[in-house]
């Protein structure tokens, strides 16, 4: 993620240093979206005539000509933050950033369902389905928060369906405002949308857990389709305007509503989650990760979706852990996994799996094949997003997957890294990208491991892969130490943050629904222009 530096703030306009090739590459078409910042549009790839969403922020300029320090940081979380989770299938897919003399276009996913805050609008969920977005609410937030990234504009608005049906996956968008916040940490700036807003964000005094408070916002909404103040009838039935003041002292002290239908019809396993979600002690309230464990959750899916799951039907979730772990931990990953050797225990079963998809021992499986199995039926996933989880893969000028790189990707590296081989494979893969001998990884080395003998062709590529790590302020290198931490970081990220989609029935949307919520009662408060 973005921080601010000195020499950052208030740069000139084309000193994003993303690519100016928007148009050579897309075909701009209708305009889908519009919201504060941006206008979306679709988009289609000249070359493979894929449909995209694109982003156009118009450029903000300061009084003094230069661009405007609170722009430049919201693009940039945009990208950063798009760029960390780019591996989530809880999170709409970021293929790339490119800048005009105008207007930077951020390339997406196209989401065709619609925002979750239409469908809230015009059904209620039966609490199994209710419960399933949930999860995938919460998932995208542990996957954030064990990013260190505090999401902070969690609405109904940022979570769109990728399709039409009814089952579709859920995804997050516009992280404009999100921030960096270590567990512990102190953000002291007042943002995000007031109906979700937790009450020490109201009091400027917050951290991580905020975040979960307004998940139970949104579950409550999910299951009730309205909100749980006194203001939801003024605001959303009456359709009066609210004080600001007003809504803050009803989010910090009226009781919170559990008693009218159609809680005496719900379970009391969902007011228990959306309870416990809506403590005003942030310290009581859960973190995502432990949310997710809440009765209520388990049988969302009806199907076995946690650590459980054999390594045969988790590849999906592991491509997605892999393609959170940043470019540059990738890399190093990849060197470690070069220096495992092929008999080695620990990679048993990966070289099993890997057998039956290369009868034939060559050591390569097509990249076509790796697609191949993704879409089989096995799991549920688009074509689209099959090609998102292998395009974490390095491939071979031949177009193939090498054993190495399978091993990289879907290894159990949290048990690498407790056995006693870990220390010298790390020393070892570190000695491999030093190539001068030097005893510190210098940005000519790590341009080279990331992009290759020519060098990356984004000039934004290796300090996006070293922002990714952290590591921005190693402008000396990188010692053998940070390179361990780089390493260790995350490692240990569970398997049950990500989705399986392994096929599953779910439950279709019931009940009715009071479709008076309008989306102009929804605005984010960008403290940053407050
Ligand atoms: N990937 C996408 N696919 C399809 N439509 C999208 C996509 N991303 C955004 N939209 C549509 O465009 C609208 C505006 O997008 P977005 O909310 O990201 O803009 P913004 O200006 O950053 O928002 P805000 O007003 O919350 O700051 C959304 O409400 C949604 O309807």
């Amino acid at each position: 993620m973005y921080r601010t530096r000195p020499q950052d703030e208030g740069r000139l306009c084309s000193e994003f240093r993303f690519s100016q090739a928007f148009t050579q590459q897309y075909e701009l078409g209708e305009k889908i979206g519009k919201g504060a910042h941006a206008t979306v549009h679709i988009a289609t790839d000249r070359v493979t005539g894929e449909r995209v969403a694109v982003k156009v922020m118009p450029k903000q300029l300061g009084p003094n000509g230069f661009l405007d320090p609170h722009f430049v940081r919201r693009v940039r979380n945009e990208v950063d933050i798009a760029s960390h989770l780019c591996g989530s299938l809880n999170v709409c897919f970021f293929h790339g950033a490119y800048e005009s003399d105008a207007a930077v276009h951020l390339v997406l996913e196209l989401l065709s369902g619609g925002p979750l805050w239409d469908r809230i609008s015009s059904n209620s969920y039966g609490e199994r389905a209710a419960a399933r977005l949930v999860r995938e609410v919460l998932r995208t937030v542990a996957q954030c928060h064990s990013k260190g990234i505090m999401m902070r504009d969690i609405k109904p608005h940022n979570f769109m369906f990728a399709t039409q049906a009814e089952d579709s996956p859920l995804k997050a968008v516009d992280f404009g405002i999100s921030v960096f916040c270590r567990p512990g940490e102190v953000i002291k700036q007042r943002a995000g949308t007031r109906i979700v807003m937790a009450p020490e964000v109201v009091r400027c005094r917050y951290g991580l857990k905020a975040d979960l408070w307004s998940v139970g916002i949104m579950a409550y909404m999910l299951l009730t389709g309205r909100l749980p103040f006194p203001f939801y009838e003024r605001l959303f039935v009456s359709r009066q305007k609210v004080p600001a003041d007003e809504m803050y002292a009803e989010i910090l002290h009226a009781p919170l509503d559990f008693e009218s239908p159609p809680w005496d019809t719900l379970s009391a396993d969902a007011a228990d989650l959306v309870a416990l979600l809506l403590d005003r002690d942030q310290e009581r309230r859960p973190t995502a990760k432990e949310a997710l464990k809440h009765r209520w959750l388990q049988d969302a899916e009806g199907s076995a979706d946690g650590e459980d799951v054999p390594l045969n039907r988790g590849i999906v979730q592991r491509l997605q852990r892999f393609g959170t772990y940043g470019r540059l931990k990738q890399v190093a990953l990849r060197t470690v996994a070069n220096h495992i050797p092929t008999d080695s225990t620990t990679i048993a079963d990966l070289r099993g799996i890997f057998l039956e998809l290369d009868p034939s021992d060559s050591g390569r499986v097509p990249y076509t094949r790796l697609q191949q199995e993704l879409e089989d039926g096995t799991y549920t996933v688009s074509s689209a997003e099959a090609r998102q989880l292998l395009g974490q893969l390095a491939m071979t000028e031949d177009g193939s997957i090498t054993f190495t790189e399978w091993v990289a990707a879907l290894m159990d590296w949290s048990k690498m890294y407790e056995s006693s081989e870990w220390d010298v494979l790390v020393e070892r893969a570190f000695h491999a990208i030093d190539k001068d001998g030097s005893g510190t990884l210098t940005a000519d080395e790590l341009e080279l491991v990331l992009c290759g003998d020519e060098g990356c062709q984004a000039p934004d590529d290796l300090d996006a892969a070293m922002r990714e790590a952290d590591l921005l302020d190693a402008e000396g290198g990188i010692g053998l130490e940070q390179f361990r931490a780089l390493l260790a970081g995350e490692i240990g990220d569970r398997l049950d943050l990500f989705e399986t989609r392994l096929p599953s029935n779910m439950e279709s949307y019931s009940g009715t629904m009071d479709s008076t919520m309008d989306s102009t009662m929804y605005g984010t408060v960008d403290s940053d222009h407050t």
